[in-house]
Order: C-alpha cells, then structure tokens, then sequence
C-alpha cells in the first residue's frame, strides 16, 4: 500500500485533492474530521479542552463552540500549543489505526489529508508527500468568500502554519492550485497516475 501525506496550508485545496483523489479510488484520511471527532459532546478529549480553556469555549448545546476557542488560539501562540497538546497525540492515535484498517482492507493507495504534516514533522511517516501549493493571498481570498470566516482570522491561520518555502521543501509531489478548478482537476488526474506507478 502506498501511504501519500498530502498537506497545504489553510484553503490551499486539500480537500478538493483528496475528493477527487477518493473518487479514483484512493481511501482517504482526513485529520481535520478526526480532530473534530475528539473533541465531541462526551469524549475525554472535549473535557480536557473545557478543563484548560474554561466554559467560554462551550456553546449552549454542549459542543465544542469553534468559532470561539479559534479567536482565543489563533491570537496567542502559547494557547494554541496548549490545544495542540491536548488534540495532536488524539488526532495521531485514531489516524494510526484507520491507516492500518486501509492496509488490512487491501487499499492501494491511502491519502492522508493534515493540513499540519510538516509543522508536526511526519514526512517519515508517509512513502509520498504531497504539498498543494497555493499563493496566501489567493487563500485569504478563497476561504473568506467560501466560508463565515474573516480575512484576518484566515491571515491569523496562515500565520501559525509553515510558510510556503518550509513546506515546498518537504515535498516529493506538489500540485499548483493557482489556476481554475478545471485545472486542478487536470492536474489531480496526473497526481493520480503518478502514485499509482509509484504503488506499483
Ligand atoms: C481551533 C479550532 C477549534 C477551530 O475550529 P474551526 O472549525 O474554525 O476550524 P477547522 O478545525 O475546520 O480547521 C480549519 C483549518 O484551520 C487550520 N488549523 C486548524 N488547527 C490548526 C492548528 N492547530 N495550527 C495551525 N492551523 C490550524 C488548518 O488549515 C485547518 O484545515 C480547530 O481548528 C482545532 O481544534 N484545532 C486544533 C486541532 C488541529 O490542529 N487541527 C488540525 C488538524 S490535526
Ligand atoms: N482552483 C480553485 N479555484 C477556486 N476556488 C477553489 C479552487 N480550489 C479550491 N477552491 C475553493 O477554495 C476553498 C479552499 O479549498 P479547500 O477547502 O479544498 O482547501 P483546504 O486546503 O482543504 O482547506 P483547509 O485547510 O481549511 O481544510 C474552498 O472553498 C474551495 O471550494
């Protein structure tokens, strides 16, 4: 099985990547998901969040109040490590064994969408790594107008990730998402022949 880290920065097209990469048959592992199951209503993990950040960061139904506890993490380094702390090893746990539920499944291919692959230092953990490198202004520009966040929390985001060179440096594979969404596309479907010769 060929294992693929594909990484990238907020709004760079990770998950445009990993879709169409799933619809060509790769099974694909997507971090953020698993972030977010760790921290839901009743797991040890959203306990540790409330015990560190306090009751401001519940919403009223007794979920994670995301917007909130983002504002708080992204504006001081020291409580995001803090979050990282408490999250990271649980995102590594469950990403370990639904990687090894895709091997014993027989995959060929499994991709692992984090958008922290480099930050963290997990290059060695994937055969491939692929970055989808894309301008931060273009970023900024993409997610603002997609999604209910602000331009300078996307900067604030951008900020606490690796910068392009730091990223491009870990690459074996990097997928420009500068273009239209047809080129992507295009450029995807070549990604894909590339790692099935590579699993070979
Ligand atoms: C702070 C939280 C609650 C904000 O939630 P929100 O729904 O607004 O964002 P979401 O989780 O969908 O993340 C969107 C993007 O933000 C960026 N981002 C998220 N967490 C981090 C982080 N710790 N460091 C740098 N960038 C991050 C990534 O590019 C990610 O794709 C959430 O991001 C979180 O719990 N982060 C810590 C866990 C983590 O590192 N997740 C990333 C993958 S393991
Ligand atoms: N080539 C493109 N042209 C225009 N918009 C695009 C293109 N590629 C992706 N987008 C849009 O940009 C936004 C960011 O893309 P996507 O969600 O795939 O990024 P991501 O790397 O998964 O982000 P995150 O790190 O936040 O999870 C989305 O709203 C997506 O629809």
């Amino acid at each position: 099985m060929l294992k693929v880290g594909l990484t990238g920065g907020i709004g760079s097209g990770k998950s445009a990547v990993s879709s169409a990469l799933s619809s060509y048959g790769a099974v694909v592992i997507d971090a953020d998901a698993i972030a977010r199951e760790v921290v839901a209503p009743g797991t040890p993990g959203l306990a540790e969040v409330v015990s560190e950040f306090g009751d401001r960061v519940l919403a009223a139904d007794g979920s994670l109040d995301r917007p909130a506890l983002g504002a708080i993490v992204f504006a001081d380094e020291a409580r995001l490590a803090s979050l990282n702390a408490i999250v990271h090893p649980r995102v590594a746990e469950r990403s370990g064994q639904l990687m090894a539920e895709a091997e014993a499944s027989g995959a060929r291919v499994v991709v692992y969408d984090v958008p922290l692959l480099v930050e963290n230092g997990l290059e060695s953990l994937y055969d491939v790594v692929v970055v989808v490198d894309t301008p931060d202004d273009l970023r900024v520009e993409r997610v603002s107008r997609d999604r209910d966040m602000p331009a300078e929390q996307v900067r604030a985001r951008i900020a606490a990730q690796a910068d392009r060179s730091t990223r491009l440096a870990a690459a074996d594979l990097v997928v420009d998402n500068s273009g239209s969404r047809e080129e992507l596309a295009s450029r995807v479907a070549e990604l894909w022949r590339e790692l099935l010769e590579r699993a070979d």
